[in-house]
């Protein structure tokens, strides 16, 4: 692993710092942004919440947009926001907004032309945290979180990596792509068409074989266009249900999919993980 990294900016924030890394990536084979926020006194004690966001974002969206920073830096929250697809000219590219570059769907792709730069699971789960260990002097205590495709990764990322989270949380998740238009189209272009090969990515059909049972929060807002269509938490629902997997699913009267959604309940998410992250 190449673990130069150079920082491209840094603001003070809740006297906490909010800062944003270029890097080499190997398993993505492209150079990388990333944020993260660093709250007062960051040190050993501090854990990281890793935050996953959806289609069409980078790295700064949730970092302007959710307002996380000031309950952060009180909680003693440190907060990593990776980009959501390999990048650059290089990179395979589709014309759409929900393939392609921003829209990696946080999976290791096995088909061409997408196999060899879209591993945005590996990237995640392991290269970012390493490089985040090399470079600042934190806890190696992780939570994972985000929204719709990045509420999808967060749920498959902790769910395929048992021991590796404290736990899990999500906005507006796609909670079963392999049974969703934006899901089948991801799927169908980035693992090939034989669905045996999707289950490993589905939360649904993660939950079913789970060998560790971590703290779980769902916020899903009632009045989200893509609600019925791509998000279906009641999937997961009648999953967890089956498999006795204790999951919170709240749902919020008159919210939609937007980030006025998840600015409105981030708190909440930052006090879940902080928590859990204490044990
Ligand atoms: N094509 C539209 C819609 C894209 C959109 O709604 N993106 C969401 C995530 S959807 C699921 O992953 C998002 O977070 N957008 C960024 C934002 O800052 O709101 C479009 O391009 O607007």
């Amino acid at each position: 692993m190449n673990t130069q990294a150079n920082l491209l900016s840094d603001q003070r924030c809740f006297d906490g710092n909010q800062q944003r890394w270029r890097h080499a990536s190997s398993t993505l084979g492209c150079e990388m942004t990333f944020s993260i926020y660093l709250p007062p006194d960051a040190g050993p004690h501090t854990p990281v919440l890793y935050w996953l966001s959806g289609l069409t974002c980078n790295d700064e969206n949730f970092v302007q947009k959710a307002g996380a920073q000031r309950m952060a830096a009180r909680l003693g929250l440190a907060i990593v926001c990776p980009d959501t697809s390999p990048r650059g000219d290089q990179v395979p590219d589709d014309g759409a907004w929900d393939l392609g570059q921003g829209a990696g769907f946080y999976l290791n792709a096995s088909a061409a032309p997408w196999q060899s730069h879209y591993r945005m699971h590996d990237y995640v789960v392991h290269e970012l945290p390493a490089l985040v260990s090399t470079h600042f002097s934190l806890s190696a205590k992780k939570s994972v979180s985000g929204h719709s495709m990045g509420g999808h990764g967060a749920l498959v990322c902790a769910l395929r990596n048992p021991g590796h989270y404290h736990s899990v949380s999500a906005f507006a998740p796609i909670c079963h792509p392999m049974d969703c238009p934006w899901g089948i189209k991801a799927f169908s272009a980035y693992l090939g068409t034989e669905k045996d090969g999707w289950l490993a990515w589905d939360a649904c059909e993660l939950m079913a074989q789970a060998s560790e049972r971590l703290p779980l929060l769902i916020d899903q807002g009632e009045a989200d266009a893509f609600l019925a269509q791509q998000l279906q938490p009641t999937a997961l629902l009648a999953a967890a249900g089956k498999a006795g997997y204790p999951l919170t699913l709240r749902m919020q009267s008159g919210y939609d999919h937007s980030y006025f959604f998840i600015a409105s309940f981030i708190d909440d998410h930052l006090a879940f993980h902080a928590q859990a992250l204490q044990t």
